[in-house]
């Protein structure tokens, strides 16, 4: 037999339901792991950083942490944010600061039609829908730029820039990802998205340079929509959608939007990837910590264990991740739902069914 292939993999599940959902991930990823009869396995770091560790240091993360994440594998995340801390400082101290620094720049958000899950989607009960958003990750309205304060006016007259930031090599890497990623499924359409009609610096340099890559990829549908009307089209047309690429906050918008037509926010993956590998890439579900549901062993694990489903396409086991995915499917096809997509059924229940169903695939093989 082959020496076992071993995954290193540095978790990090932060605040909220992060620590829920990224322990029902590891429980589904050992169990995989130890029915594979050798062939791989997962060596786990847990990292305490988010608002709690904020609490104890007045840091987010360690400042020697992207070092110590750097020659991981990948990296399992869960959510950040808790009341203790202002989100935009508990977001850039710990989620983009390492998708940032480890130039994490396609977040690739699949959209997944489940069985069993009723969507608020008229068109769901007869049409197939199944599409993918490619969120820049890198710059664009989450560049960071900006300031507060300008010139000292003083309570009452305050003024603030928030600047969005659009590089041509940006867009152009982001674009060919999706254009490749298109190729590889049945519909090859890419549908671009911006706001360039009010936006008139950013986003027509964004128009100007789908347009021109496009031509590299005749044999890909292209449509560029704006944002507002794209908003519509997910409720109206969704059918017409197969990759959506869009700016970092647009398409972190339009990804809510279509994890909700799903059923849940609680059902959406994320990989956040450093194409070039020269970086860990990250893996996390879409949702936030969610305060409302965390601590009560309610929240869906779904967006999670599928984010590591991805994380297992990322390492080359792509057999596993499609058997993840399939377990996923019969799970809720089978009634086993959590409460925000209509069940009654705990996360523990969830991620046990999901086991088991995996289990059983794999004593079939
Ligand atoms: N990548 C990350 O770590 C993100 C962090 N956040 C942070 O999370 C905190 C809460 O943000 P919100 O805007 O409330 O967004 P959220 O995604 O945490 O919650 C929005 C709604 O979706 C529900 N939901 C989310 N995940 C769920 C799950 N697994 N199962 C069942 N229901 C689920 C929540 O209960 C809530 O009603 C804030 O501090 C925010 O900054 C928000 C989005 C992403
Ligand atoms: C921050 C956030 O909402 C996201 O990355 O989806
Ligand atoms: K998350
Ligand atoms: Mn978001």
């Amino acid at each position: 037999m082959s020496a076992t292939q071993k995954f290193s993999i540095a978790s990090i599940p932060a605040d909220g339901v992060g620590k829920e959902v990224v322990s029902a991930g590891r429980r589904v990823l050992n169990a995989l792991a130890a029915n594979s009869n050798g062939k791989f396995c997962f060596e786990w770091t847990e990292f305490p950083w988010g608002c709690g560790y904020y609490e104890e240091t007045g840091q987010m993360m360690d400042p020697k942490g992207l070092d110590a994440l750097k020659d991981f594998d990948a990296i399992y995340f869960g959510a950040v944010g808790w009341e203790n801390v202002p989100d935009h400082i508990s977001l850039w101290g710990l989620r983009l600061n390492i998708t940032q620094n480890f130039d994490q720049w396609a977040n690739i958000r699949p959209v997944k039609f489940l069985p069993g899950i009723q969507s608020p989607l008229r068109k769901a009960d007869n049409t197939e829908l199944d599409w993918i958003v490619v969120r820049e990750n890198s710059e664009g309205e989450y560049a960071g730029l900006g300031g507060r304060n300008l010139s000292g006016r003083g309570p009452g007259n305050e003024v603030a820039l928030q600047t969005a930031l659009f590089t041509e090599k940006g867009c152009e890497r982001i674009m060919r990802f999706a254009f490749e990623l298109a190729r590889t499924r049945t519909v090859k359409k890419v549908s671009s998205v911006t706001k360039s009609n009010a936006q008139q610096y950013g986003m027509v340099l964004w128009d100007e340079t789908f347009k021109r890559v496009a031509l590299d990829y005749p044999d890909v549908q292209t449509e560029s929509v704006l944002v507002d009307a794209m908003s519509a089209k997910f409720i109206l047309h969704p059918e017409e959608l197969s990759v959506v690429v869009a700016s970092n906050l647009n398409a972190d918008i339009l990804s809510d939007l279509g994890s909700a037509l799903a059923g849940s926010l609680g059902l959406a993956a994320s990989a956040n990837l450093n194409p070039e590998r020269r970086f860990p890439s990250m893996f996390e579900p879409v949702h936030g910590s969610a305060p409302d549901i965390a601590g009560k062993g309610i929240s869906n694990p779904i967006g999670a264990i599928a984010s590591a489903a991805l994380m297992l396409d990322h390492f080359g086991l792509h057999e596993e991740a499609r058997l993840v995915e399939a377990a996923i499917e019969q799970t809720t096809a089978a009634g086993f739902l959590t409460r925000d997509v209509g069940g009654e059924a705990t996360t523990d229940d969830v991620t046990e069914a999901i086991i088991k169903a995996l289990s059983h695939s794999l004593a079939a093989v």
